[in-house]
């Protein structure tokens, strides 16, 4: 008997669903058998999660060109093909076992139906991030991951639901890590958080502002308060987060070391603001993304926003005509991103008259304002497709309209 991988998931045609590497659980309320590789608290899924493995389960994946998963093993797709077979006669015995498609509507529906929804994020509590996390989900309970691959890997591994990761910022920019880690791992965007980042100066109780001799924070809230601490003449130490600034400050108790972070974080860890709002550009927008296991249904009942992922062959005008299936649909695109292609740095291209020149490989990342349920977002992926070397959706969600 054959086991199968799929995705994250092993699937054994005798029962339901069953994933190999450990021992197996069985679910006390819908019977299914799984085994999360790195475990555990199996009864904590509501047997509406475990029909949606069970979907997963029958989803064949398309191994990407270039970016193949890391950890995936796919077998040919006939092998998967009879798994499905064998697995939906039993799927479907029961009709109210099967589950219901998601819609844009789940991203409130968890706490709607008093299920706490688990949300991890990069940092300590009193993160911004934390925050966007709050803003998507206000019941929600969050989880701090120390980098931002541990949150990847926590909604992967079924710790928690969703995600929310900081992806850009207006004075900043974009934040190139959860770029390639949006490639590198198989969540899907199922919607976004913008969230207006004032900051503010920390110090020990009873501190002066000009007192401090070293500032502490994450590299991007350090970048966006330039003016202030050069006024101040301050040494600028990075740190994994502002939060985590902000408790170094408490712990350590030097009145000459302040922090930059949130007001939460003056609360939570005792400190005392020192100067409010100190960022150079009032406006201080990040735009979060969430992310999750599974996509959401697009809809037309409001504005959505695409993130896709491609690569193009090299050639005179292939980005001007990439960007032109967009244009000819009349297709806003609200951000354009190039990261270079970690596998395929450099390619060596042959031109007679001038010897061999190497370039970087490249890909690109866009978000276009349309929903994949209209039809002329799925004809400008099929035309992109045309000539594309590769091509992922990385998600389509709700626009977030109000910072
Ligand atoms: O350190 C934090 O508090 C974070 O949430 C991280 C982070 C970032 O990575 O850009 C998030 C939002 C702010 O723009 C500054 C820092």
């Amino acid at each position: 008997m054959a086991l199968r991988a799929v995705g994250d998931f092993w699937v054994s045609p005798i029962k339901p669903l069953s994933i190999v590497g450990g021992s197996d659980l069985v679910h006390s309320r819908c019977g299914f058998s799984l085994n999360l590789r790195c475990n555990r608290d199996f009864d904590r899924f509501p047997e509406r999660e475990c029909c949606r493995l069970a979907v997963l389960a029958q989803r064949a994946i398309t191994p990407v060109e270039d970016e193949k998963p890391f950890s995936h093993e796919v077998e040919p797709s006939g092998a998967i093909d009879k798994v499905q077979d064998n697995a939906s006669s039993v799927f479907h015995k029961d009709l109210n076992l099967l589950p219901k498609p998601l819609s844009a509507t789940d991203l409130s529906a968890s706490h709607d139906d008093n299920i706490k929804v688990r949300v991890a994020y990069q940092g300590m509590a009193g993160a911004y991030s934390e925050a966007a996390a709050l803003k998507a989900y206000p019941k929600c309970e969050t989880v701090p991951c120390e980098h931002f691959e541990a949150a990847f890997k926590a909604v992967e591994l079924w710790l928690v639901d969703k995600a929310v990761l900081p992806i850009e910022n207006s004075v900043g920019g974009s934040i190139h890590r959860n770029y390639d880690l949006l490639l590198r791992h198989r969540l899907h965007i199922v919607g976004e958080v913008q969230m207006v980042v004032n900051h503010c100066l920390l110090g020990l109780p009873g501190v002066q502002k000009e007192e401090l001799k070293r500032v502490l924070s994450h590299p991007q809230a350090l970048s966006h308060c330039e003016m202030i601490l050069s006024d101040l003449g301050v040494v600028k130490v990075s740190t994994d987060d502002t939060a985590g600034a902000a408790q170094m400050v408490s712990i350590c108790g030097i009145r000459e070391t302040g922090a930059i972070a949130s007001a939460r974080a003056a609360e939570i860890y005792g400190l005392d603001i020192l100067a409010e709002k100190i960022q150079d550009d009032d406006d201080n927008l990040t735009r979060f993304l969430i992310l999750a296991r599974e996509p959401i249904i697009p809809g037309t009942d409001r504005p959505y926003k695409t993130s896709i992922v491609f690569t193009l062959e090299e050639g005179p005008g292939v980005l001007f005509k990439a960007l032109a299936v967009f244009a000819l649909r009349g297709i806003n695109l609200s951000k354009i991103e190039s990261r270079p292609q970690r596998n395929r740095p450099l390619r060596v291209v042959d031109d007679s008259n001038k010897g061999s020149a190497k370039y970087f490989g490249y890909l690109f990342y866009i978000d276009f304002e349309a929903s994949m349920a209209e039809p002329r977002a799925q004809n400008a992926l099929g035309h992109l497709q045309e000539f594309a070397r590769f091509l992922r959706v990385l998600g389509c969600y709700p626009m977030d309209t109000a910072a």
